[in-house]
């Protein structure tokens, strides 16, 4: 079996239920983020040896998640480097582990808190985020780029690191006072998750906090998101 293959299935096999089985689950926990602004790279610092060990089988399973990352240069505009990771869904085992990984920094930061909703952002978003809603027992409601959806809709209008944008969200998805988590692949400016995060408030949700796979830090752009906890499972400054 892979090394890939291995990790996922280490992370495939940990329970379902919040408390952690395994060395790889209680690493994972113990890795999230307590801090709207810090990430969670540091996973095996302070941590008891079993805790320690697994801390360090996570890592491995971030190296191999960055490792399938793909960079195309200028796109979709000159001096953009655009990381693609749509990859990581392109083998089993990679597409087992990033689940399983995203689920349980859920568990840990919305440890007191489970999203009663996870919404997910056109179009990346919408690659994880119901699988993620599935596992978490939550509704999962798109987040659209404007005139995809019928009915009436609320709209945001949004900066991103390659131009404007709206977003939409039809009325009544998210139902006044429901906790709510945004998940999309990347955080780079941060438009695109503030609007989300905009209009969440709009139709009377509890914005609870934020989700990525990836983070652009040199981008900054969780200093558009007003302090609401955030989580990245992996950061790239390039
Ligand atoms: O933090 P930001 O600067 O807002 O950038 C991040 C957003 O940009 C990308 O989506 P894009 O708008 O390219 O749309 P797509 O998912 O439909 O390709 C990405 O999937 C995020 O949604
Ligand atoms: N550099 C980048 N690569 C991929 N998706 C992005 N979305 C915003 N910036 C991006």
């Amino acid at each position: 079996m892979s090394t890939s293959a291995n990790t996922a299935q280490s992370l495939a096999q940990t329970s379902k239920d919040q408390i952690p089985t395994t060395s790889v689950e209680a690493a994972v926990l113990a890795s999230s983020t307590a801090t709207p602004s810090t990430n969670s790279n540091d996973a095996s610092r302070g941590q008891p040896p079993a805790a320690a060990a697994g801390a360090s089988e996570l890592a491995s399973t971030k190296i191999t998640l960055l490792g399938a990352l793909k960079r195309f240069p200028d796109f979709p505009i000159p001096g953009i480097q655009f990381i693609d990771i749509l990859p990581l869904f392109q083998d089993p085992a990679i597409h087992t582990a990033l689940l399983r990984a995203l689920e349980l920094q859920v568990l840990e930061f919305a440890e007191h808190s489970k999203p009663d909703v996870v919404v997910g952002l056109d179009a990346r978003g919408f690659l994880f985020g119901p699988s993620l809603a599935l596992r978490l027992n939550a509704s999962f409601v798109p987040v659209r780029k404007q005139g995809k959806m019928p009915g009436p809709c609320v709209t945001a209008a949004y900066e991103k690191e390659y131009g404007t944008d709206f977003f939409q969200m039809q009325e009544g998805a998210v139902k006044p006072g429901q906790k709510v988590l945004v998940v999309d692949d990347i955080i780079a400016t941060g438009g695109s998750a503030a609007a989300a995060g905009s209009l969440v408030k709009q139709l009377g949700g509890d914005l609870i906090g934020y989700l990525f796979i990836l983070e652009i830090p040199f981008l900054n752009g969780r200093s558009k998101l007003d302090g609401v906890q955030t989580v990245t499972l992996l950061e790239t400054d390039e």
